[in-house]
């Protein structure tokens, strides 16, 4: 059970306890409040002595609206490898915020889960992923909201039937009284040095090859291949940093941080797979690109390009026919445009279609999820196919990279992206991935320049200053 009621913390304990103990099952508190103004990053930073390891960050293009957990209240987690493992986290968090007593709130406060799932879990982890779950949510103890430039501070308490009234108003009394934010700078310009780097370009060339051939010889329509660079650096790595960094450098991206312990896994997006505010539902179709122009015009110029390239068209458009074709049944009207835009990041350009529709009754956000994951932008079509030629090709683990990662709440609002540029990182150690659609035209060298492009936002937010080695 979960409440969110608008009497004192104290009340909605007793409340709480009461419900916990008549039900015999844990019962979710959730107190909001707004708050003075508290940069979303220093809020992070704030949460290094008590949540290490338990954090998350999340802000979305030109930081419209900002998310970030510290402490893990609770952890839905499961190591299922079928579509069961999206549908087994909300069948958990429906059981446990069952019967909800909720006043008016803002959407993106109150109880909410964030977290991820594995791109492929019938696909080894190795050595880099072992700690990372298929699928892992987290209601965090701490939460700050920023959304049209009001805060939010929303602590969470799971008050198992065990509990002591007292004990659970302390937790609530200590988390609002003490912030403990405290302000400073982050020097954009500072950088980390890059000490070693290990890259698989040979092999991941070859690969690209031989899915070109498979492609003309019918045996698929388009494939996703994407390689990885090891990167150690002099110094730790701060995540805050990075964050940061991606933050200014591309504010036309998601900014996420999901922390596992020791490792962080954080990029910045440009890529969203789904949104759902109450029945409305957004969907981006996102694949074709092509490289920024150094001037306004050669920038225009290869945006117009772009716009009537045959090879990048064809590996867009077979991602906006398999959006479509996922949410026609779970939509109504649905509302594909027949032509893409150019949507631009500091980077690079890319082929951008909106899919916008109403839920049908029944249909929830994590069932879109699993319907439309891999989309052929990070999978390839068609999509089992696809899969079977990235396990037998691909020389890496893909691990969380390319698979969705957002929030969702127990009203079923929420957002997914596909964690697209993005590296897992620990201490002075980071794994960066990229990838690209090979379709029947694409030609290994140009594919192999691409990911030098899409790898770009990672490597600057990790050493403060471009680097072109990779
Ligand atoms: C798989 C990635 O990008 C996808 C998203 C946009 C454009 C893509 C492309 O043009 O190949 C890819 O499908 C990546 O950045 O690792
Ligand atoms: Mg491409």
């Amino acid at each position: 059970m979960l409440t969110t009621l608008d009497h004192t913390i104290r009340e909605k304990i007793i409340h709480s306890l009461e419900e916990a103990r008549r039900t015999n099952q844990s019962v979710i508190v959730s107190a909001v409040k707004e708050v003075d103004a508290i940069n979303p990053l220093h809020f992070y930073t704030s949460g290094e002595s008590l949540s290490l390891g338990e954090r998350f960050f999340w802000s979305t293009p030109k930081e419209n609206y900002t998310l970030v957990g510290l402490g893990n209240e609770l952890v839905l987690e499961n190591n299922n490898q079928s579509y069961e493992r999206f549908q087994k986290i909300e069948t958990q968090w429906k059981q446990i915020t069952k019967t909800v007593i909720s006043h008016e709130r803002l959407i993106g406060t109150g109880p909410l889960l964030f977290g991820g799932f594995s791109f492929d879990p019938l696909k080894e982890k190795g050595p880099l992923w072992n700690s990372f779950s298929e699928a892992k949510f987290v209601l965090p103890t701490r939460m700050l909201t920023v959304k049209d430039n009001r805060t939010f501070l929303t602590i969470n308490k799971l008050i198992s039937p065990n509990d002591q009234l007292e004990v659970c108003v302390k937790h609530f009394e200590k988390y609002t009284e003490q912030l403990n934010v405290i302000p400073f700078h982050i020097d954009c310009e500072k950088g980390n040095e890059f000490a070693s780097i290990e890259l698989k370009t040979a092999e991941w060339v070859e690969a690209v090859q031989q899915a070109t051939e498979d492609i003309r010889a019918n045996e698929i329509d388009k494939v996703v291949l994407a390689r990885e660079v090891h990167l150690e650096f002099t110094n730790n790595i701060n995540s805050y940093e990075v964050i940061g960094r991606l933050q200014l450098e591309q504010p036309t991206s998601f900014v996420f941080c999901f922390e596992n312990g020791l490792q962080q896994f954080l990029g910045a997006t440009p890529e969203r797979l789904v949104k759902k505010e109450e029945n409305q539902v957004l969907s981006t179709c996102l694949a074709g690109s092509i490289n920024r122009g150094s001037t306004s015009y050669e920038d225009k110029y290869y945006g117009e390009q772009l716009l009537s390239d045959d090879k990048n068209l064809h590996e867009h458009y077979i991602v906006v026919k398999m959006i479509k074709e996922a949410l026609e049944s779970c939509c109504y009207d649905l509302n594909v445009p027949a032509n893409p835009q150019v949507l631009k990041t500091k980077n690079i350009q890319h082929l951008y279609t909106p899919v916008r529709g109403f839920a049908k009754e029944g249909h929830s956000l994590l069932s879109m999820v699993a319907r439309l994951h891999p989309t052929p932008a990070l999978g390839g079509y068609p999509k089992e196919k696809a899969l079977e030629k990235i396990r037998a090709l691909e020389p890496m683990h893909r691990g969380w990279y390319a698979a969705p990662i957002g929030w969702f709440d127990h009203e079923d609002n929420g957002e997914f992206v596909v964690a697209i540029r993005s590296g897992l990182v620990e201490k002075n150690r980071a794994a960066l991935f990229a990838g690209c659609g090979i379709v029947k035209d694409s030609q290994p060298e140009s594919e192999y320049l691409e990911t030098k492009m899409k790898l770009k936002p990672m490597l600057s937010a990790l050493g403060g200053k471009e680097y072109d080695g990779c």
